[in-house]
């Protein structure tokens, strides 16, 4: 009997004959869409099989409509089980069972403590250097990797972690882009907006943004202040200013901006949904889903909006919203293509560039505190360049402190701003590491947290020593450990030069003016211990307590 007389017996009433042949069509459908990104057509699946199951029960009756969809179901999950586990072309990688099936497993893990990072380094412990962490994903945990995969010769493209809010490359973020091309493009008028003249206009402001800071500090002297919330105040009211032009207000009200709430309010979940590359592409397409984002999406439209009506065309720009906007005016091939594309981006300058630089400032802040010596010496170069006190402070002087770019270096070695992102797809020919062959098309995860504090290749790998990236870069080997906190190649940070400089600014103005100390009651073991991994860092609190140098 074949399968068209099969349906039709079932009509019939013949349930076996019906139930057999929902289950071949469930193994034929698995085999029929294995060769293309099923993950980015999930929405549309799910949307036809609802009519579909409608269209049954109206063909065959409650009853039997679920017992054909369950029996297609069974059959779709062995088969793509049996698949996984036996025929896969990254069978041969060991670990968990559950990992090699689903992308689930990692769901699962991600949701224990929402710290994935911890749960990947288990893993390299039980399995090796290379560990099979999803059905087509492979970590791996060797320096060896990272030329391959983020050289500037790489092959290797955005994994499709980086299509979960659409794979349409006319609509989305160049963060999210996928496509070599498109992406190589489009970031020429990113790169402009971070050029050596832009970055001269931004200094004077991000200055004041860290005078304002410093006004806080000495306001709240000697009480304890939460660091993970202000350094996000900082970094926020930057990027409001240098991305958009805005001011947020953050750091004058010591409140968090209520359009940026709704998004820490949700980082959580979206650490733990993006673990499975289809889950928030689905989620995301059905109305009302996002809500939680809705503030931060339309305040970004919003802004958008209002910088097509304010900004003068002709000046020379001032922001980096306004470097995308006068590409798209110039018609320049490296606009964003298309008004949803162009408000993905800004909404990436502000997650990309203020969680970022936040966490980073605060982590260097906890370094201040935990390390007293490390502060005194570099107070000592502070004072040095500015015998006379603060005023006498010059970006052109601190900049050419190289104490200061160390101790932000091994603050970015020891806590990078993404624990475990950046995963890439390998070329449809595989990529050799060292012997291990990847195959084609699979997405292999470098995870740099662990990376950074291996010690096969840093020594006194757990120990905050910013001297490695000084004085005693040859004899700890620096320049040959792995390091990569921006990433590197074609898709690393563009605001690497404009992170470092809010950096510098406002660890100078930190160091220079004030004694940092933990508060009462706080040790920094929630901070080191407890971050949470959700792309960019999420932090616990961290009470620091700040006393006046200067009289
Ligand atoms: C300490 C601060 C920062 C760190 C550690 C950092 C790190 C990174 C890393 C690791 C990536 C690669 C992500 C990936 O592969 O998916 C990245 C990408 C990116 N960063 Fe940063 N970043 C910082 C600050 C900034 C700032 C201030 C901006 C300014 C808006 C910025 C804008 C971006 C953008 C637009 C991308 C996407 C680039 C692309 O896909 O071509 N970042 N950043």
């Amino acid at each position: 009997m074949d399968f068209v007389d099969a349906v039709k017996s079932a009509a019939h009433g013949d349930v076996l004959h019906g139930v057999a042949a929902a289950a071949l069509l469930g193994i034929i459908f698995h085999l029929s869409i294995r060769p293309i990104e099923f993950e980015f057509i999930m929405y549309h699946f799910m949307a036809v099989s609802v009519l579909t199951f409608v269209g049954m029960i109206y063909a065959f009756g409650l009853l039997k409509a679920l017992l054909f969809a369950v029996s297609f179901n069974i059959a779709v999950l062995t088969s793509i089980a049996v698949y996984r586990l036996a025929f896969h072309r990254c069978r041969t990688f060991p670990g968990p069972l559950g990992a090699k099936v689903t992308k689930f497993y990692a769901a699962r893990l991600s949701a224990k403590n929402v710290q994935y990072y911890k749960e990947l380094a288990k893993m390299h412990g039980q399995y090796g250097d290379f560990v099979r962490t999803g059905p087509r994903e492979i970590s791996v945990l060797r320096k060896s990797a990272v030329p391959l995969l983020y050289g500037p010769n790489s092959e290797c493209r955005k994994s499709t972690w980086y299509g979960q809010t659409g794979n349409d490359p006319k609509k989305c973020s160049i963060h999210m882009t996928r496509d070599f091309e498109d992406h190589r493009i489009r970031r020429r008028a990113w790169d402009r907006g971070f050029s050596i003249k832009a970055l001269g206009t931004y200094e004077p402001r991000i200055k004041a943004k860290a005078d304002l800071f410093k006004d806080q500090l000495a306001k709240h002297e000697g009480q304890p202040m939460d660091m993970s919330a202000w350094a996000m105040f900082f970094s926020f009211d930057v990027m409001g200013e240098i991305g958009f032009g805005k001011d947020f207000n953050n750091l004058v009200s010591g409140v968090e901006h209520s359009a940026i709430k709704g998004v820490h309010a949700h980082m959580t979940m979206l650490g733990i949904m993006s673990t499975v590359p289809w889950l928030l592409n689905v989620l995301s397409s059905i109305p009302g889903a996002a809500a939680g984002y809705s503030e931060f999406f339309s305040f970004c439209a919003g802004q958008i909006r209002e910088k097509h009506q304010t900004w003068d065309g002709e000046k020379y720009p001032q922001d980096i919203v306004s470097w995308l906007l006068k590409a798209v005016k110039d018609k320049d091939v490296s606009a964003p293509p298309s008004a949803a594309a162009l408000e993905d981006d800004s909404r990436v300058v502000i997650i990309a560039g203020s969680e970022t630089t936040a966490t980073t400032l605060a982590g260097a802040l906890y370094y201040l505190a935990k390390c007293p010596s490390k502060q005194k010496k570099l107070q000592r170069y502070l004072d040095d360049a500015m015998p006379a006190g603060y005023s006498q402070w010059s970006y052109e002087k601190i900049k050419s402190i190289p104490y200061l770019d160390d101790f932000i270096n091994e603050t970015l070695r020891l806590r990078p701003a993404l624990l475990t992102g950046g995963a890439r797809e390998t070329p449809a020919k595989g990529l050799q590491i060292d012997d291990t062959y990847i195959p084609g098309n699979t997405n292999v995860v470098v995870p740099v947290s662990l990376l950074q504090r291996d010690p096969r290749w840093w020594q006194q790998a757990d120990e905050f020593i910013p001297e490695r990236f000084g004085d005693l870069k040859e004899e700890m080997e620096t320049d040959k450990a792995p390091y990569l906190p921006f990433s590197l190649g074609a898709y690393s940070c563009p605001g690497k030069n404009l992170a470092q400089m809010s950096l510098r600014i406002a660890l100078s103005m930190i160091a220079r003016n004030f004694e940092v100390a933990f508060a009462e009651g706080e040790d920094g073991q929630a901070f080191e211990k407890e971050i949470l991994d959700t792309f960019t860092v999420t932090l616990p609190p961290l009470r620091l307590r700040f006393s006046p140098r200067d009289g």
